[in-house]
């Protein structure tokens, strides 16, 4: 684990698009590197590209676990997802559109071995209760912003203080506008079993701030501020 703090998460770095960056971020210490395959984002890349970028990773993390290559996609056929995965050689997928539990279930009998995250673009605390139903389906939730004018990568922050009374029915990824700067106040509202972060570690679309990386994952590295010595 990449952290000390309490919930010690695993660390996602998204919207990745050079191989030379993929490859430093996973040195640092990430768990999962995301892929946008929606195609209207500044982000895209293709599936060979993406392929191209993934034959020079290791195929574990830092951590010594599978590293998670997730590819992001926003209500895309099934037959998409298929060829892209096939093209791409990703292990992962995120769902960020509109997917309903069908699609999810669907999605998961017919690549019984993926890593399904389901992302909940969060307008007010229903649509915490709300991922509930996707439980059966997917294995990890993730909660981004909802923003009017973007599917995600909004640098958009919610308020994560709506997540204290849901009972999660799934193992869940905290995203949506998270930085250096604001991730201690975050994981002190709250313990998720990863943080993905995108914009917040960026210079400009696709390109991403090492050093915001190093410091990123300096900050974790730190001992847990809520933890009192026994
Ligand atoms: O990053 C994108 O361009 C993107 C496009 C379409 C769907 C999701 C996208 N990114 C996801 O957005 C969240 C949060 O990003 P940020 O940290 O607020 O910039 C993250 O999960 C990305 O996977």
């Amino acid at each position: 684990m990449p952290g000390s703090f309490a919930s010690s998460p695993l660390v996602k770095i998204c919207g990745i698009t050079r191989a030379d960056q993929a490859q430093q971020i996973v040195t640092l210490g990430a768990d999962a590197l995301g892929f946008i395959c929606v195609p209207t984002s500044a982000r895209y890349l293709d599936p060979d590209q993406i392929r191209c970028i993934l034959e020079t990773l290791p195929r574990f993390s830092r951590a010594k676990q599978p590293l998670l290559s997730v590819g992001v996609f926003a209500d895309a056929s099934l037959e998409t997802i298929a060829q892209t995965l096939a093209l791409s050689q990703l292990n992962s997928v995120q769902l960020h559109g509109n997917e309903d539990l069908d699609y999810c279930l669907t999605l998961k009998q017919s690549h019984p071995h993926l890593t399904l995250i389901k992302a909940f673009r969060v307008k007010d605390q229903k649509t915490l209760y709300q991922a509930q139903r996707y439980g059966s389906a997917v294995d990890f939730f993730l909660f981004d912003a909802f923003h009017a004018q973007a599917l995600g990568g909004s640098g958009q922050t919610w308020d994560w203080t709506w997540l204290d009374p849901v009972p999660m029915a799934r193992p869940w990824w905290l995203a949506g506008g998270l930085t250096p700067e604001n991730l201690q106040k975050a994981l002190v509202n709250c313990a998720p079993a990863g943080i993905d972060l995108s914009s917040g570690v960026e210079v400009e679309p696709g390109i991403k701030d090492l050093e915001k990386v190093t410091q990123l994952f300096r900050l974790l590295a730190l001992p847990d501020p809520t933890s009192h010595p026994v």
